[in-house]
């Protein structure tokens, strides 16, 4: 199942940078000039998905993949060059400094409840973005001068696969012999980069369009 998974993502994610057709039917809304085909457009290039301001709920839930299981969690160490001052604390010249990136995206000030997965938090009543609410792309991708240079790719890439897949496929739990879902227990792996152990999931096509969507882009 994880490598069905891969091999989805991976191809939705090849189809939406070398066209725009996986995409196609999300936002009909004619604000966006680049909508106006009713088909998504990556802007030409890297950058935000034109159809990203009408989608603010998938926006969400990739800034709650970043924030609820870090991929770096402790970031990458850095050496500070100069002596410096934290808060009182002398940092002198040639200290290794790791930032804890996992405790700042379990701050509670910031996100109540930090274990639940909740795209919520990061949306007004509205269903629009809140702008008050940390983002945690400001943590999830480093500090500094050393910061990712692949976090707008990376952004950008999040949202295009999430709205891809939810787009064609149905994810579940498994069901269990008596046909109830299975409770998900979703292990990370320990070590600097952190990613999901294999898992069970139901994936099916949402439909007969999306299946027949989902093989025209598997087979190109
Ligand atoms: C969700 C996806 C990603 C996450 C969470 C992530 C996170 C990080 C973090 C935490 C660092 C260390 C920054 C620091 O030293 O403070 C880093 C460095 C780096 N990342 Fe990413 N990254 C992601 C995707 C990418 C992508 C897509 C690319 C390239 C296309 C990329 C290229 C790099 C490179 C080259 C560095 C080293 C930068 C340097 O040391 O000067 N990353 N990334």
């Amino acid at each position: 199942m994880a490598l069905i998974t891969q091999h989805v993502l991976e191809t939705a994610l090849a189809d939406a940078l070398h066209s725009s057709d996986l995409l196609c039917g999300l936002s009909l809304q004619p604000s966006h000039p680049e909508t106006r085909t009713g088909c998504t457009r990556l802007n030409g290039g890297i950058g935000p998905p034109a159809d990203q301001p009408d989608l603010p709920y998938i926006t969400a839930i990739a800034k709650e993949c970043l924030r609820w299981r870090s991929v770096v969690p402790l970031a990458v160490p850095h050496i500070a060059t100069q002596e410096d001052e934290y808060k009182g604390y002398r940092i002198p010249a040639g200290s290794v400094v790791i930032a804890n990136t996992w405790a700042y995206s379990r701050d509670t000030r910031y996100y109540p409840d930090p274990e639940t997965f909740q795209p919520e938090r990061f949306l007004l009543e509205s269903g629009e973005l809140n702008p008050d609410v940390l983002d945690p792309a400001e943590m999830a991708f480093g500090y500094g001068r050393r910061i990712c240079p692949g976090r707008h790719f990376a952004e950008a890439s999040l949202f295009t696969i999430i709205a891809s897949v939810l787009h064609t496929f149905d994810i579940s739990a498994p069901l269990n012999k008596d046909g109830n879902p299975v409770k998900l227990d979703v292990k990370i792996t320990n070590g600097v980069v952190s990613y999901p152990e294999p898992f069970a999931c139901t994936i099916q096509p949402r439909s007969a369009t999306a299946e027949a969507l989902i093989r025209a882009n598997a087979s190109a």
